[in-house]
């Protein structure tokens, strides 16, 4: 079953001499409850689709299904209310707010969106994720691996139907790389969680259920 569809979804940047057709006529199924991997060459487009079927950027043309409503005709006020409720994002840089604690960075998401912190589910990602004996320290007092780890764990406090990742182990050794990605498919398979991520490295992408192949703006690949 599939979660989210782009239909002849494309994503032009500037204009005249420096237009940049981003993304071409992308038809892309994400199915529910897996894990699908983007891979492709550098400037191949792989950030800008997922900034697009994520609601974080505008798409020039076509369509972004998700529970069958196109969400690229919602208002920035709905988007941003949809986005907060039924998507979790990884970056690269981690994006933790750094006068906050570890505690009040992970619930932030739930604050924002005025609900309650379900802290029995809190606390049990804080357990999985080895945070338990962190959350009173602020984020520039962990290691890289301990950031992203929080950073994972903002991104389910608000038990999202879609987790966006953007490179999430880019920056780590290869002993933490694996230990996210376990936490990562973890969600996928405990939590029934969607994992769309983009990745440059194979032992990665070869995890994945499925992984799409970007090359200059079009879809070169899926399997
Ligand atoms: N804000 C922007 N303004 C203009 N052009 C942009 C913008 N963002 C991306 N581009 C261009 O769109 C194309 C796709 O970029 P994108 O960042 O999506 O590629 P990518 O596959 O994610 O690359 P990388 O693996 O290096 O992160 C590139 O030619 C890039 O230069």
């Amino acid at each position: 079953m599939n979660i989210l569809d782009t239909m002849n979804l494309s994503k032009t940047y500037g204009e005249g001499e420096n237009k940049v057709e981003a993304l071409k006529n992308i038809n892309l199924s994400i199915e529910k409850e897996k894990f699908t991997a983007i891979i492709g060459p550098s400037g191949s487009g792989k950030s800008t689709l997922l900034h697009c079927i994520a609601g974080l950027d505008s798409i020039t043309s076509g369509e972004v299904i998700l529970d069958g409503d196109d969400i690229s005709k919602l208002s920035e006020d709905k988007l941003s209310k949809l986005r907060s409720r039924k998507f979790g994002f990884i970056f690269q840089s981690f994006n933790l707010i750094p006068v906050i604690s570890v505690y009040d960075n992970i619930v932030l998401p739930v604050d924002i969106d005025n609900k309650k912190v379900d802290k029995k589910y809190i606390n049990s990602i804080i357990d999985i994720l080895g945070l338990k004996d962190k959350i009173n320290k602020f984020p520039n007092q962990l290691s890289g691996g301990q950031q992203q780890r929080v950073a994972i764990a903002r991104a389910l406090a608000n038990k999202p139907e879609i987790i966006f990742a953007d490179e999430p182990t880019g920056n780590l050794d290869s002993k933490t790389t694996d230990e996210v990605m376990r936490l990562l498919k973890f969600c996928v398979d405990e939590y029934k969680q969607t994992l769309v991520m983009i990745t440059h490295n194979d032992k990665i992408a070869k995890m994945a259920d499925r992984i799409i192949t970007i090359a200059d703006g079009n879809i070169v690949e899926s399997k």
